[in-house]
Order: C-alpha cells, then sequence, then structure tokens
C-alpha cells in the first residue's frame, strides 16, 4: 500500500507512525521555501510504503517541460571543502565528513528533519546486504567492487580518526555517511578558472526520487528508449522560483497523474548501481562486462592463449609486435574521444569493456586486429 503524505489528515497522523517523519520533513521543507509540494495545487507528493520504501509520485497531470519542485541550494550539503580537511580527501569523503558533522549537532541542526528521513543502513551492497547475499557473491565483479570501496573507505578513515573534524563518530558512522553520499548525491559541473571541478552535494527532497534510465529494447540491442521522466538544473537566482540558487526539477515528458516521478542516476554499469544503490537497473543501455583489467593484460592473455601461428618466435621480433599493437590500442582511444559510447575516454588506460549493443572496447578491436597483421597477411584469430 502507498502512503501519499500530502493525503494524510493531521488526525490520521496522530494515530499511525507510518509517515510521520516525512510529514515533519515536508513541513520543514514548506517553511524553508521549498517550491512545488505540501500545497492544493502541487503536483507532486512524496509517498511512502507500508515496506518502508519511499518515492515522489505525481498527483496531478503534467506537461513536457513543467516546472515540479525548486529547492533552494542552501537547504542541501555543499561541498565546501573545508580547509582543515585538506585536499588530501576524495571528495566524497568530504562530503560524508560535512554530513556527519551536521548530524553531530542532533536536533539544533537547523537540517535535523532531513536527516531523521535519510535511512538509518543503506540498503545496498556496500551499505548494508544480508549476509547471504555477500556469500553468494563470491568472485563476482560486485564482490571485487566491494573489497575495492570497503578498502578505500578504511584508508580515508585513517586520514581523518585522529583529527577533531568528525567528533567522536566512529569508522561504521563513516561508512553510513559514505554509503548515503554514494546512493543520494548530485555531482554539479563547474569551472574553477580554467579547470573542469564538479561540486557534489546532498539535496533534501530531489534525494527522494528513484531511478529509471536508458533501457535497451531487447537483450543486447542498441535501441533504447530513456524511461526516466524528471531532471534537475542548477537555476541562479535572478532565474529562480525561489529567489535562491536552487536546483530545479522538470518533466522531461508528459506525466499522468498516478505515475512515479523517475531521475536517471547515472551511466554506471549494474555492478556499480548494485554496490551503491542496492538494485540493478533494467535492461540497461550502460550495462558491460569487463574482459580485462587493461589493455596490457588483454594482450598478454591473447598471445597466452590464441597468439596468431604467423606471429614471429624472436623476442625482438615479437616484442615490436606487441608494443605496435598497444600504439594500435592507443590510438583508437584517441580517436574514441570523439565517440564516447564506445570508450569512456576516462577508461582509456584501463578496463577493457563488452558492453551493452554488443560494443566491444575499441581498443582491445584494434589490438587485435594489429596483432594479426603481424602474423601471416590475412590471418584471422
Ligand atoms: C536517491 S535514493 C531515492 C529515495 C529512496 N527510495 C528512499 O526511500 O530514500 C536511492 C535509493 O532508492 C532506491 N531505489 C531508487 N530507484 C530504485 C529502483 N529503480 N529500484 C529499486 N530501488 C530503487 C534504492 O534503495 C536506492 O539506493
Amino acid at each position: 500500500m502507498r502512503l501519499c503524505i500530502w493525503i494524510l489528515s493531521s488526525q490520521a497522523a496522530e494515530q499511525s507512525s507510518f509517515g510521520l517523519d516525512l510529514q515533519g520533513f515536508q513541513s520543514w521543507l514548506t517553511a524553508n521555501g521549498v517550491k512545488g509540494i505540501g500545497t492544493n495545487d502541487s503536483k507532486i507528493a512524496l509517498y511512502t510504503t507500508e515496506s518502508g520504501e519511499r518515492g515522489l509520485m505525481c498527483t496531478k497531470d503534467v506537461a513536457e517541460g513543467e516546472q515540479l519542485l525548486n529547492v533552494p541550494l542552501r537547504l542541501g550539503i555543499v561541498d565546501q571543502a573545508p580547509e582543515e580537511l585538506g585536499d588530501d580527501l576524495l571528495e566524497v569523503s568530504r562530503l560524508a565528513v560535512q554530513l556527519l558533522q551536521e548530524r553531530s549537532l542532533g536536533e539544533s541542526s537547523q537540517r535535523y528533519p532531513w536527516l531523521q528521513v535519510l535511512p538509518e543502513e543503506v540498503p545496498s551492497l556496500y551499505g548494508c546486504f544480508p549476509e547471504n547475499l555477500y556469500n553468494a557473491l563470491q568472485g563476482s565483479v560486485a564482490e571485487c567492487d566491494l573489497s575495492k570501496a570497503r578498502q578505500r573507505a578504511a584508508t580515508e578513515y585513517a586520514k581523518i580518526k585522529d583529527t577533531q573534524t568528525i567528533g567522536d563518530a566512529t569508522e561504521a558512522d563513516f561508512r553510513w555517511a559514505i554509503s548515503v553520499v554514494h546512493s543520494r548525491a548530485f555531482s554539479v559541473p563547474g569551472k574553477q578558472g580554467d579547470d573542469d571541478i564538479s561540486i557534489n552535494m546532498l539535496m533534501p527532497l530531489v534525494d527522494m526520487l528513484n531511478h529509471r534510465g536508458k533501457e535497451c529494447s531487447f537483450l543486447l540491442s542498441d535501441e533504447s528508449e530513456a524511461e526516466d521522466n524528471v531532471r534537475w538544473d542548477i537555476v541562479r537566482p535572478e532565474r529562480s522560483q525561489t529567489g535562491d540558487w536552487e536546483m530545479a526539477v522538470s518533466a522531461t515528458k508528459a506525466i499522468e497523474a498516478g505515475e512515479d516521478a523517475w531521475l536517471s542516476y547515472s551511466t554506471e554499469p549494474g555492478s556499480q548501481f548494485l554496490l551503491h544503490y542496492g538494485f540493478v537497473p533494467n535492461r540497461s543501455q550502460f550495462e558491460e562486462v569487463i574482459l580485462f583489467e587493461s589493455i596490457f593484460e588483454a594482450v598478454d592473455w591473447v598471445l597466452a592463449s590464441c597468439a596468431p601461428e604467423g606471429l614471429p618466435k624472436d623476442d625482438a621480433q615479437r616484442k615490436e609486435c606487441i608494443s605496435r599493437a598497444l600504439e594500435a590500442a592507443e590510438e583508437a582511444a584517441e580517436t574514441a574521444g570523439d565517440c564516447p559510447q564506445h570508450v569512456d575516454i576516462q577508461d582509456k588506460a584501463s578496463l577493457v569493456k563488452f558492453s551493452a549493443g554488443s560494443r566491444l572496447d575499441d581498443r582491445l578491436f584494434a589490438a587485435l586486429t594489429s596483432l594479426s597483421g603481424g602474423g601471416s597477411k590475412g590471418q584471422c584469430f
């Protein structure tokens, strides 16, 4: 059963604790200048189910392009990169520290009603998953991602545990904050001088939107459709509804009353969604399988398992073939800069992937082609 918070009469709310925190949260939002929710003409509402799932749904028909929510940025926690944290911490850890600092204020925090509705445990692989599920993951990509993430958090915690920045917060508290940041934060592209930067922030209410992304029409298909129906934008005070810097949520297509509002979180593959959000998107266009940890490893594997017969036996000539193959891969990565759906430019030097839509990493293709040319003419393997 779904319960829409706007439907709750105060009497019903007194009788049931179901949704009470959310009602307090909504009152805090409206009292602090958030527009689009909690009034008779609002078109969107918070809901909660008996099993505790929450989200936002449209309560009236919405036209494409219509603005639904306006949330002043001052209500959120925006990574200010506090001086005392230095440059040494990862962005995600900086925001986690600021979340812990805010939480340590308890009821005196101006954001208390929002902090009250953050999940006590994030239901993700990184946050908290049943132990038997962890066991079932032995040897999988997800398990490998999880152990890297845990290791990273431990290293980050070691950097701050003896500083005054997080008071008496424990490593478990720090891991909680990291899991909240990973599952709820927004990254806003910006500029610092000539440098491209991203500013991470936690933003109340917008963080209640659930995910739907680009779904392939069928397995390994190139055709996909965007299943999300809202987007967020940062709006300057002179153009905003609230008179402040704000995050505005608007409809990217017409939405009927009763439908959920869906936001596309990211273009990460399923293993990352499982790690940080605790679910795997349906037929995601961004699904991929990691074939090798690096292009070097790929070439090594090819040579060890199925090297073309004509490849020179002589060590020096063989090395030359290999370095030509690596150069070809590098060139392919450069060219792929114009065609980011094939190879993510940031992955140039790292993972070799096979992606949804039957897309094979261009570098691997180039390296294999070069190696096959290193054997007798026209040889394929
Ligand atoms: C940004 S929060 C969204 C609000 C969240 N439902 C809540 O109750 O606080 C992200 C979390 O919502 C849940 N979620 C979002 N989209 C989902 C989906 N398509 N399927 C399953 N769970 C989803 C996951 O638990 C995820 O970690």
